[in-house]
């Protein structure tokens, strides 16, 4: 059974793909009020109320997933979740319109002082010249930040009669000419904006960007507009440009602190806030809870997650695709791994054939994850496969080749360690399985399953009979045998596939037949 702790309010219609599943156990509670059975859940669902830390991660030894219903993420620790492989995904664009809608009403808002009329009105006043406002017809918007949300509010600023200048680092001329907008530098957007909202996301770049300094190249009379996070726009450097004058109005939905408490910024009349409401639609949180329950779902049946934040991107076609090479990439890192047990500096795979048209970074993460399971004690995936890699030294990398020794595809994998290089490679046969092909410069064939035992010797008559009275002394079966050589006389091996892995008397055994110069257990 796969316990999900669902622990903000997400919508429950959204969450019916999850319902629909006989496996999963869906519990609704906050962090604090589930505490004592946090260790017992496998995935994780929030929105922006929980702070996935550290520390909570620890609590959560089985945990495997986290799922924001919602776009940012800054309310997880990615970094923390990645160390422990625990996969981390968003809903990118489930509240995108809303998002964008709720940035134009604040817009609007902001410019015709309707907040503050409308509290003139209910508090029984009639002042009519007190709310004169600006049109939005004409001025300029400066977006930064020009993602899915910044494209959607310049979509409607240009049915506004609005130009659209935009500084995001990111965008390219053909999508900023599609959109109808101009791309500039942040200097620029800053001295031309009547009006500037930001849609970034919130991160060392961008905490700060309307800073002091940057407030101070903005046009006399500029209005400002966060309904992105919460210190993208420094809060205490606005209020001495809200006291002079210099800025005209700001509009924000969201908040350094979360609620942001009695903040002096609330005392200006022309600050206008509302409680981070930008995605708080039925429409929105239908769409995000729906978005990361299925993709809960394809998780937790083995399926590809499309909108994970700490794997790359993958489609259910490609991933179809590439789902055989992956489970060989694994194995290849694994018996690699163990044939090499000494400190290993780089790894080195090459893709030749059909595999080398595909997605093989997913294929490489897969290689990388068997590599270091035998060397790792905590859990290593994909997730966190290149993280743990780095950590200890190894680096590694992918190249691509026309040489497929006959296969219709090929992945070979190179280990560089200290004074000793070993490469093994292998295919995968459609309807038959995934082979070996290559061994340490022998030519061999085997399947890289189960209980596997190497043994390297000199060609000589007489090898294959010695080490099977071993193996039948001690009572252990064969269930295949493999054997290649370098040339006749020289360097050759065994690959036996047994079923039961065997004990270290059985390789001592083994080592004492004349003329066998390694014997490794490796399992597969
Ligand atoms: N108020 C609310 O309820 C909601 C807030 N949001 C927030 O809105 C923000 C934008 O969301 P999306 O448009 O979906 O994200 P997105 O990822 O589609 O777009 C972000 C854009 O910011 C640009 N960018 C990144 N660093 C930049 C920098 N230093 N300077 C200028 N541009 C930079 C990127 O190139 C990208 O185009 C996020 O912070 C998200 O958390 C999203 C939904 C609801
Ligand atoms: O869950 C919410 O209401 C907040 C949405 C949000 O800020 C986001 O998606 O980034």
């Amino acid at each position: 059974m796969v316990r999900v702790l669902v622990s903000d309010a997400i919508s429950e219609e959204g969450l019916a793909p999850l319902r629909t599943s006989a496996h999963i156990d869906i519990v609704q509670k906050n962090v604090s009020e589930a505490e004592d059975e946090l260790h017992t859940f496998d995935a994780l669902l929030v929105r922006s109320a929980t702070k996935v830390t550290e520390e909570l991660l620890a609590k959560m030894p089985k945990l495997k997933i986290v799922g924001r219903a919602g776009v940012g993420v800054d309310n997880i620790d990615v970094d923390a979740a990645t160390k422990r492989g625990i996969v981390v995904i968003n809903a990118p664009n489930g509240n995108t319109i809303s998002a964008a809608e709720h940035t134009f009403a604040m817009m609007a808002a902001l410019v015709r002082r309707i907040p503050q009329a409308h509290i003139s009105v209910k508090s029984r006043e009639w002042n009519r010249s007190a709310f004169v406002g600006n049109e939005l017809f004409g001025k300029k918007l400066g977006i930064i930040g020009f993602g899915r949300i910044g494209s959607e509010v310049a979509k409607r600023a240009r049915a506004f009669g609005m130009t659209v200048h935009v500084y995001d680092p990111f965008l390219t001329k053909e999508r900023a000419e599609k959109l109808g907008v101009s791309i500039h530098s942040l200097d620029e957007v800053l001295a031309a904006a009547d009006i500037i909202t930001v849609h970034t996301p919130l991160t060392k770049e961008t905490r700060g960007l309307l800073g002091t300094e940057n407030l101070a190249k903005t046009k006399k009379g500029v209005y400002l507009i966060n309904c992105a996070r919460g210190g993208i726009i420094d809060e205490q450097a606005l209020i001495p440009f809200l006291e002079s004058g210099h800025v005209a109005g700001v509009a924000l939905d969201v908040f350094e602190q979360e609620p942001p408490g009695d903040h002096p910024l609330l005392a200006f009349d022309n600050v206008i806030v509302t409680p981070h409401l930008g995605a708080s639609t039925v429409e929105a949180q239908l769409n995000v809870a729906t978005q990361v329950a299925e993709e809960l779902l394809h998780f937790f049946e083995g399926q590809p997650v499309t909108s994970s934040i700490n794997l790359p991107a993958l489609s259910k076609d490609v991933y179809e695709k590439i789902q055989a090479f992956y489970h060989l990439g694994r194995k290849l890192g694994l018996i690699a791994s163990q044939f090499m047990n000494i400190p290993v500096q780089e790894l080195s795979v090459t893709y030749a054939g059909t595999v080398a048209d595909l997605e093989t970074t997913y294929i490489t993460r897969s290689l990388l994850a068997g590599f270091l399971r035998p060397r790792v004690a905590s859990t290593v995936n994909e997730v966190n496969a290149a993280m743990v890699a780095k950590e200890r030294g190894i680096t590694y990398g992918e190249k691509f080749s026309d040489e497929t020794h006959g296969y219709a595809n090929c992945i070979s994998l190179t280990v560089h360690g200290e004074n000793k290089t070993f490469t093994i490679k292998g295919t995968h046969v459609p309807n038959y399985g995934d082979r070996i092909v290559h061994f340490d410069g022998v030519t061999i064939d085997f399947a890289p399953e189960g209980h596997l035992l190497y043994i390297q010797h000199h060609d000589r008559p007489g090898m294959i009979g010695k080490v099977g009275n071993v193996l039948g002394a001690h009572n252990v079966n064969i269930a295949t045998m493999q054997v290649g050589r370098q040339e006749a006389g020289g360097k050759a091996m065994m690959i036996l596939s047994l079923d039961k892995p065997v004990d270290d008397a059985v390789l001592q055994a083994l080592a004492q037949i004349d003329d066998i110069e390694t014997v490794k257990r490796l399992e597969a």
